[in-house]
């Protein structure tokens, strides 16, 4: 097992550097980088996804390029404006209701956003769960005037998710209603969603989000855990092997990265990556390497629950 630490370009999500594990085998490298603050049992599904990448390999894909969005954090709206313009993307993912943020702060972003990708363009917007049922609704119908391809998990719960979508037109994506939660299918049930945002780690590998994505029967948008090339690359395997791909998806996050761990990277091409699998370097690795104990460790504590 290797480990790395990369500083973020850009915080996300209070984020200054990306840690994580690499672990190799048969069938090639896998990545294990669950976030600070899981737990064990939420861990073991992010093994389990590396573990998968390493052992057993990914599903036949059905395309070989994907779509994807710029993920422009909660910054200010003149560098928003930068990062859209550089991406070189069709689409944009904002995120807004940061904390210590103001309302104001989320429209000049979702405004400067706009501007930058032009009216042809598609922009997107991350909640992450922080507003509530009236601020959600009050919201949307402000941000809608910048023309809202979807809103991500504009609430916390279901039950909120559900009442946002029912009053509003602007379409509702689950984020974190699948992937921390006990019944992915809540969601469903109900009628909580018009999307469903994927990611391979949280949800145990790419076959078990396959499954998920056909027994939930949504749209799906596959995203990347702010990954290095290797966990991206499942995420790539993931939405290449999806029966439909209607939405770009959130696999353009290496930028917001300052390194990788292969010489390599996938980088986006014409608003597109590549589905291919790069090969660890390690004299990329090498300039972030850290000591792997910690991480072996925390696989242990995983394997365990
Ligand atoms: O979807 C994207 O564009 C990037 C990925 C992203 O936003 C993300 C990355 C790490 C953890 C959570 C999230 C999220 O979608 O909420
Ligand atoms: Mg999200």
């Amino acid at each position: 097992m290797r480990a790395f630490a990369i500083p973020m370009r850009t915080r996300f999500r209070g984020l200054t550097r990306r840690e994580g594990a690499l672990i190799h085998g048969p069938a090639g490298w896998g990545e294990f980088s669950p976030f600070a603050e899981y737990g064990p049992a939420e861990a073991a599904r992010w093994l389990a996804a590396a573990r998968e990448a390493a052992f057993t390999g990914f599903p036949a894909p059905l395309r070989d390029r994907i779509p994807v969005n710029v993920t422009v954090p909660a910054t200010d709206a003149g560098h928003a404006w930068r990062i859209t313009a550089e991406g070189g993307c069709r689409t944009a993912k904002v995120k807004v209701a940061e904390k210590g943020q103001s309302e104001a702060d989320d429209l000049a972003r979702v405004e400067a956003v706009r501007d930058a990708i032009g009216p042809d363009g598609k922009v997107r917007i991350d909640v992450n769960g922080g507003w509530d049922v009236d601020q959600a609704v009050r919201m949307i119908r402000l941000l809608n005037r910048f023309d809202l391809e979807y809103v991500e998990q504009p609430c916390a719960t279901v039950e909120e998710l559900a009442a946002v979508r029912r009053r509003v037109e602007v379409p509702i994506a689950a984020d974190e209603s699948i992937r921390r939660a006990e019944d992915p299918f809540r969601v469903v049930a109900a009628e909580a969603a018009d999307i469903a945002v994927l990611k391979v780690q949280p949800l145990g590998g790419v076959a078990p989000a396959l499954e998920i994505a056909a027994a939930i029967g949504l749209p799906v948008v596959v995203s990347s855990a702010v990954e290095t090339s290797v966990g991206l690359a499942a995420g790539l395997a993931l939405a290449a092997a999806l029966p439909e791909l209607p939405y770009a998806c959130g696999l353009a996050t290496l930028s917001l990265l300052e390194g990788d761990v292969t010489g390599d990277p996938l980088v986006v091409e014409d608003g597109e990556i590549a589905v291919r699998r790069p090969e660890v370097d390690l004299a990329a690795l090498a300039r972030h390497q850290v000591d792997p104990a910690a991480w072996r460790r925390r696989a242990e504590e995983a394997e365990r629950a």
